[in-house]
């Protein structure tokens, strides 16, 4: 270090210290005995960057000499640092901006590689978008193409950052963003800690690599921090942001956050251009300097537990929190109903009652407070009615789930005392009540798969969105709706969100309802159906159109089954209907539905199916027995025997093909024309007429939850490789979402197969990836094959052949997590669908009535499947699913809407382009090709 001259003052490493500057244009650095400094070296290091960015000026040093000489010697100082410095680049000072230099070092800080920038240019190093996928093994190669740089076009910035309470997920869209970004040649940089990192500046707003956001997907919270910044609500603070973006040369940035954060971005894009004109006036920059940043390029993704924005079905983290709110009620329901008891447990949400709601969803609480819709101002005499009513019933336990935000009609608050006081009124219910306040646990922890691929997906779009972005356009916020992610306007989802505020605030709340999204209101009368049943006597059918519907769950067992059939069972019970059990699929209908005592028909008991809110398998039984291995005559019959006026039948593929075979017998067997609807379930995901199906949602979590294990075994172990087979017939969805979910370096799948020529691709690439990790990275690699993606090639020769292949570089192992991937208590998402999608079932069921056997036969809506497709939720003729969208040999959809998904689990995973196997000749062109009669 001696013989080089800093002109930075006062600059300490351990070791070295850089002194004042000298004035003379060249730079000195001496070595300094620092025994007093007990700090941990990367705390040192973290205590050069913000020493020497105290002392940064726009207009001070360019040099680009000695750069190399320094890189080497820092990287000597640190030899153990998993992240070696790369390039220096010192600037002479109160040079022009005009020079397009910068300072670049790179350090590690703790476990976040850090790309420190001083300075930053408009200059770039430009990766044509043509360039090969960049891949964990080739992507922090900065100064291989300096002398090309000059001769391109600037490479684009986009800065990403988390703002808000931190949410699970978070983390996975920083990870997309920066991935996508390299990918398509621009350049990431991370602010750190919200609008706060925005604020400052400095050491705040760092260049990001490929390699930085390894391992964040399974990562709680958000790694770049987040921050409630009072400065940006100001005019000042919002200007100093401005002024950070534009020295830092920031083209574009992506703002992940709840309903203020985006609340905030939507403010700053309104007033840009005159941030931009005061910055000028102030001397800061000349108009030249600002005219590339005119148009702000901002894109907003919601990432709060809350979901309180308007315009999209889900946030990113909401579903995480609703996981650990609805485990903790479980818990908590079995100590309630040991000491017959009732808890009042509160949930956040401070403006939005959406976790409280699909909590009382999910877990069948008996009443739930949220802020869009208070009760009427009866509530006290309300809640005890339903309570006291389940009470009688013989229900033990009782559950008050309210959201921290809650209110009464006038506007006060309600607080859990308040309902816990009148719970344990002597001169009323007097039952023992305890409350649980869950405060940030709720926050807490790693994201469940829904919201992993939310994130990702979003966070790909994002990207996208920036640089699909023209002055012309509206400032977008990445939305979804139903299965579909859509950009829309971000001012006007901020408008609607101020809407309901202040729709809460004039107590007009059916208008606060309705601007929340449309499963919010469904799911508020989802819940009031289920809870209060045959309480709210208005509900009832007229006797004529009341019914007698069979319930019968068919196939494997799938998450939300059991939710399913509760709901269904509520709401039949609060219309008059009479629902039918019919336990153990057709075998049991047909074989031991006279059995003694009981049989396997029989009425449902309202109570005993309450309590299967939150349970895994199925209650009434199940199997992929089809009706024509049960005898069709004999299940004509028993329909007739029982007078079933309807069928509702629950599960996968054997549950659809059971359908198709009922509907074809109409002609023979008239029983049969009753209306029958097929609501999906099953972990598979391949039921045509749907893109999601009960149960997966679970499949995914177990998966994930399984495979982040796994990983963090192979990560510890570091050089190896786990190649994990997944449940999912002849449907690779499970393995695709799961590797998105986890990160995984190939996924195989039957709809793709797998040749040689992409294990050699893939061996390849593990090789390569595996020579360029340093030894402390998290270097552990998975591989997901579902169970039927090839004949010959399985988990565990996959993973024998890279461990041949690796020739001692690097270890194999399979894991297979088998029926585990069924999942034991579903996931709230599961559980919230299965009560909508069942209620959807029965309406769509009952619109038909009784002894309609003409009317049925003839209408191909008395036959079918319930599916979420793209935004909307639909009934399909199951005739038309099977003689048009079934692919029968495959048991699946004849197109997979998810396929697209994996070109991105490719990308993010740095897995390189393989070559897609040929599709398999199939009879006699199989056959005359193999004799040598037809051409290849
Ligand atoms: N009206 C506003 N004007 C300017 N900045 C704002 C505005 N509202 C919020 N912000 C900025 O966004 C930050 C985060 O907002 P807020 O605390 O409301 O959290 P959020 O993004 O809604 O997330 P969550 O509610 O999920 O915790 C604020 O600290 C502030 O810096
Ligand atoms: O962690 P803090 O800043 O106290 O914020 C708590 C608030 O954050 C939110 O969880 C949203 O993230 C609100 O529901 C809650 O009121
Ligand atoms: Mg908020």
């Amino acid at each position: 270090m001696v013989g080089m001259v800093f002109r930075f003052h006062g600059l300490e490493v351990s070791g070295f210290v850089i002194p004042r500057f000298s004035g003379d244009g060249c730079f000195a650095g001496t070595e300094l005995p620092r025994p007093h400094d007990t700090r941990p070296r990367a705390r040192r290091k973290q205590s050069i960057h913000d020493s020497w960015l105290m002392e940064r000026r726009r207009s001070s040093a360019i040099d680009h000499g000695a750069c190399g000489d320094l890189a080497a010697e820092l990287t000597a100082r640190f030899p153990d640092d998993p992240h070696p410095i790369h390039t220096v680049y010192i600037r002479r000072p109160f040079s022009s901006i005009a020079h397009h230099f910068h300072v670049l070092i790179t350090f590690a800080l703790f476990s976040i590689p850090i790309g420190l920038l001083l300075l930053a240019p408009r200059r770039a190093r430009n990766h044509p978008l043509s360039s090969s996928f960049p891949s964990d093994a080739q992507t922090t190669d900065d100064d291989k193409d300096d002398e090309t740089a000059s001769k391109m076009a600037p490479k684009k910035k986009i800065a990403i950052m988390t703002s808000g309470g931190d949410s699970p997920g978070m983390n996975a869209v920083v990870r997309a963003c920066v991935r996508m970004a390299i990918y398509l040649g621009c350049d990431p940089y991370c602010i750190y800690e919200g609008y706060e990192g925005l604020v400052r500046g400095g050491d705040l707003i760092r260049k990001m690599e490929w390699h930085d956001v390894r391992g964040w997907l399974s990562e709680g919270g958000t790694l770049i921090g987040t921050a409630r910044c009072m400065a940006f609500y100001e005019r000042e603070g919002r200007l100093a942001a401005a002024k950070n973006l534009i020295a830092h040369g920031i083209d574009a940035l992506i703002i992940c956050g709840g309903d203020g954060s985006l609340t905030g971005a939507d403010r700053f894009r309104a007033e840009w251009p005159s941030l931009l004109d005061e910055l000028v006036e102030k001397g800061e920059f000349t108009e030249e300097e600002v005219t590339p940043y005119r148009h702000l390029n901002i894109v907003g993704l919601v990432g709060s537990i809350d979901n309180d924005l308007s315009g999209t079905d889900a946030t990113i983290g909401c579903y995480s929190a609703l996981q650990r709110i609805c485990a903790a009620v479980d818990l908590i329901e079995a100590t309630a109903s040991s000491h017959s008891r009732a808890f009042v447990i509160e949930v956040m949400g401070r403006h939005c009652g959406w976790l409280a709601l699909m909590a009382g969803v999910a877990t069948g609480a008996d009443f739930i407070f949220i802020p869009e819709k208070p009760r009427e101002d009866n509530w006290r005499e309300e809640m005890c009615r339903i309570v006291e009513n389940h009470r009688k019933r013989g229900k033990r336990k009782t559950i008050v789930i309210i959201a921290e935000g809650a209110l009464d009609r006038e506007g006060n608050k309600i607080t859990p005392q308040m309902v816990r006081d009148l719970l344990a009124d002597k001169n009323g219910l007097a039952i023992d009540t305890r409350i649980t306040t869950l405060g940030h646990v709720q926050r807490g922890g790693t994201a469940v798969a829904y919201d992993r691929m939310l994130a990702t997906l979003q966070g790909v779009e994002a990207v996208k969105a920036v640089l699909d972005a023209t002055p012309e356009m509206p400032t977008w916020v990445i939305a979804i709706t139903e299965n579909k992610i859509v950009r829309k306007p971000l001012m006007q989802a901020v408008q609607d969100t101020k809407k309901v505020a202040a729709a809460i605030e004039s107590q007009d709340f059916d208008l606060a309802m309705s601007l929340r999204d449309a499963e919010f209101a469904e799911q508020y009368r989802s819940f009031m159906m289920t809870t209060a049943v045959q309480v709210n006597k208005e509900m009832l059918l007229p006797e004529k159109d009341r019914m007698r519907i069979g319930f019968i769950n068919v196939g494997a067992p799938a998450g939300g089954m059991n939710a399913a059939v509760r709901a269904g069972v509520a709401y039949c019970l609060s219309r008059g209907h009479e629902p039918i059990a019919i336990y153990n699929g057709f075998a049991g209908f047909a074989r031991h539905h006279d059995d003694q005592p009981v049989g396997s028909v029989r009425p449902f008991d309202w109570l005993e199916v309450d309590g299967w809110a939150s349970k895994g398998g199925s209650e009434i039984g199940t199997n992929r027995e089809l009706p024509s291995e049960s005898g069709m005559e004999t299940i004509a019959n028993l329909i007739e025997q029982y007078r079933l006026d309807a069928l509702f039948l629950i599960g996968g593929f054997e549950a659809f093909h059971a359908v198709s075979q009922l509907r074809k017998a109409r002609d023979q067997y008239p029983s049969l024309c009753i209306p029958m609807t097929l609501l999906p379930a099953t972990i598979s995901n391949n039921v045509p007429g749907t893109e999601y199906s009960l149960g997966s949602d679970t499949c995914l979590n177990e998966l994930v939850e399984y495979c982040d294990k796994i990983k963090q075994s192979a990560s510890a172990t570091r050089r190896r490789v786990f190649v994990i087979e997944t449940q999912g017939g002849r449907s690779g969805y499970i393995a695709t979402l799961g590797g998105l979910g986890v990160g995984a370096s190939a996924v195989y799948t039957p709809e793709e197969g797998i040749t040689l020529d992409m294990l050699a691709t893939d061996v390849k690439h593990l090789k390569d990836v595996f020579a360029h990790d340093k030894g402390q990275s998290r270097a552990g690699r998975l591989i997901l094959i579902n169970e039927k993606a090839s004949k010959v090639y399985n988990a565990r020769l996959i993973a024998d052949i890279l461990r041949d292949e690796a020739h001692g570089r690097f270890e194999a192992r399979e894991g297979i997590p088998g029926h585990m991937q069924q999942g034991g208590v579903p996931s709230p998402m599961d559980r919230c669908r299965a009560v909508r999608l069942a209620i959807r079932c029965i309406q769509h069921l009952e619109q038909f009535g009784r002894g309609v056997h003409n009317r049925v036969k003839n209408d191909p809506m008395s036959a079918t499947v319930i599916g979420i497709k793209g935004a909307s939720v639909v009934f399909t003729p199951i005739q038309k699913l099977e003689e048009e969208e079934t692919d029968w040999p495959n048991r699946r959809p004849k197109t997979a809407f998810w396929l697209p998904l994996t070109e991105i689990v490719d990308i993010l995973s740095g897995r390189p382009k393989h070559k897609k196997p040929e599709p398999e000749l199939t009879g006699l062109k199989a056959k005359d090709v193999k004799r040598g009669l037809d051409d290849l």
